[in-house]
């Protein structure tokens, strides 16, 4: 067993495991600050006539019906919007006279769930009182909450989306490369990419900016070399870099696990993204490409009260921002599904490519092996008031690894600190 731990040379960053409340309340105020900016500012909006609706993406909508009526929820113009088939000048009227629940409702796109109006009918509550500023409800166990707008996926969780978030005709080029590409993808099941509970019928490669040295683990397992991003990965890439430095300055975009989805009955289960390359608190990026699929997520850990599930309606060519956080504290699945609706250039495909920031500091030839001579994963405690290292022999079958379980200790911006065999307090290369 490695020797234990010496007393630190370096100060721990305290800004960056700040108390989990405030966290909290600055998480939840960046996101609604993030959909009050993707909703183009509600104070800003304008009014635009009927002819004009048909131009303007939900979020626009629900920012302009926002300020023409600002004691409503955002789930209660959501509502109402979609029961008259995306007009403002329809929903203004009906507001206009009294209404403030949907006349009739929009059937959900998949059977056995509950749509966002049924589920705020259901509860029984009013959709009238509520304001965009308090956090609403969440759905209760066994329901299913749809969200299909930025607005309110930012309402409601911790993900924030951005349709049309590349340039149409690079969406579209992207799509037929990977479409492409998949085609070489390891067929189902060959390695599990999750854990020993979670099925993952589908199929995935791992792409770099620059080539390993070292060998990727995963889950117990060597991960075959990463190939390299392709020319329309990296333009893309460059804009989700982008935004991504909005969020975390120093982060870059160096990996993205691309992800496809051959029909309704390929998906991935609950699980939450390995942080032992990302590090915590990390923040993933996905970009969907090809048929619309639903993004499940739950809140953890589950409890004996434990909550609903949210579905997250993911369009091609939109982006979702899983936030910093969100893997210590929320599991996330594809479910399969019935049927899917067919896209035009991808039929019944969906490819996903969830960009990430695998951090130098976090490389495979820098975090440590442990004593069996395995790899060692980084995980939190839910909530991430706490990490661990541990050693992966649990995912190699029973009575595997050497049982290594060490508290995880950070230094600036994340950084993880570990020692040398020697006891010796060492730090990863540079982020
Ligand atoms: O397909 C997606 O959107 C999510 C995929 C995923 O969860 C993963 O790659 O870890
Ligand atoms: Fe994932």
């Amino acid at each position: 067993m490695p020797p234990s731990r010496k007393k630190l040379k370096k100060p721990l960053d305290p800004s960056f495991f700040e108390p989990k409340s405030q966290r909290d309340r600055r998480g939840s105020a960046e996101n609604s600050a993030t959909a009050r900016a993707a909703a183009g500012g509600c104070s800003t909006a304008k009014y635009v006539s009927e002819e004009g609706d048909e131009q303007l993406d939900t979020d626009t909508k629900i920012a302009i019906l926002a300020s023409l009526h600002p004691s409503l929820s955002t789930a209660a113009l959501i509502d109402i919007l979609l029961s008259v088939n995306g007009s403002i000048e329809a929903t203004s009227k009906l507001l206009a006279a009294g209404q403030t629940t949907p006349q009739a409702r929009k059937p959900p796109s998949t059977t056995n769930q509950s749509s966002l109006e049924t589920f705020i009918s259901t509860q029984g509550t009013s959709t009238t009182t509520s304001t965009t500023t308090s956090t609403p409800k969440p759905p209760p166990k066994g329901q299913t909450l749809h969200l299909y707008t930025p607005a309110s996926i930012a309402l409601h969780t911790p993900c924030v989306l951005h349709t049309t978030f590349l340039p149409p005709p690079l969406a579209t080029t992207l799509l037929q490369e990977l479409l492409h590409e998949s085609t070489t993808f390891p067929p189902p099941g060959k390695f599990n990419l999750f854990s020993r509970t979670v099925q993952s019928p589908h199929r995935s490669v791992m792409y770099t900016t620059t080539p390993a040295t070292t060998p990727y683990y995963y889950q117990g397992l060597t991960l075959p070399p990463p190939r390299a991003f392709t020319p329309s990965m990296s333009t893309a890439a460059g804009l989700v870099e982008e935004h991504f430095r909005t969020l975390e300055p120093r982060g870059r975009i160096t990996a993205a696990l691309v992800n496809c989805y051959a029909g309704p009955q390929q998906g991935v289960g609950f699980h939450t993204d390995a942080l032992t390359y990302i590090g915590p608190r990390a923040i993933i990026c996905t970009l969907s490409l090809g048929v619309t699929r639903e993004f499940r997520i739950q809140k953890q850990p589950p409890s004996s009260h434990s909550l609903g599930t949210y579905a997250i309606h993911l369009p091609h060519n939109s982006l979702l921002v899983m936030t910093a956080g969100m893997q210590e504290n929320w599991k996330h699945s594809i479910p399969l599904v019935q049927r899917v609706d067919r896209h035009e250039i991808s039929g019944d495909i969906r490819i996903a490519i969830t960009f990430r920031w695998y951090r130098d500091d976090y490389g495979p030839e820098v975090t440590p092996a442990c004593g069996c001579g395995g790899r060692m994963v980084l995980r939190p405690v839910w909530g991430g008031e706490k990490y661990f290292w541990s050693c992966d022999g649990e995912y190699r079958g029973v009575g595997q690894g050497c049982g290594y379980f060490k508290w995880a200790v950070f230094g600036e911006g994340g950084r993880p600190v570990f020692e040398d065999e020697k006891g010796k307090v060492v730090e990863g290369g540079d982020g």
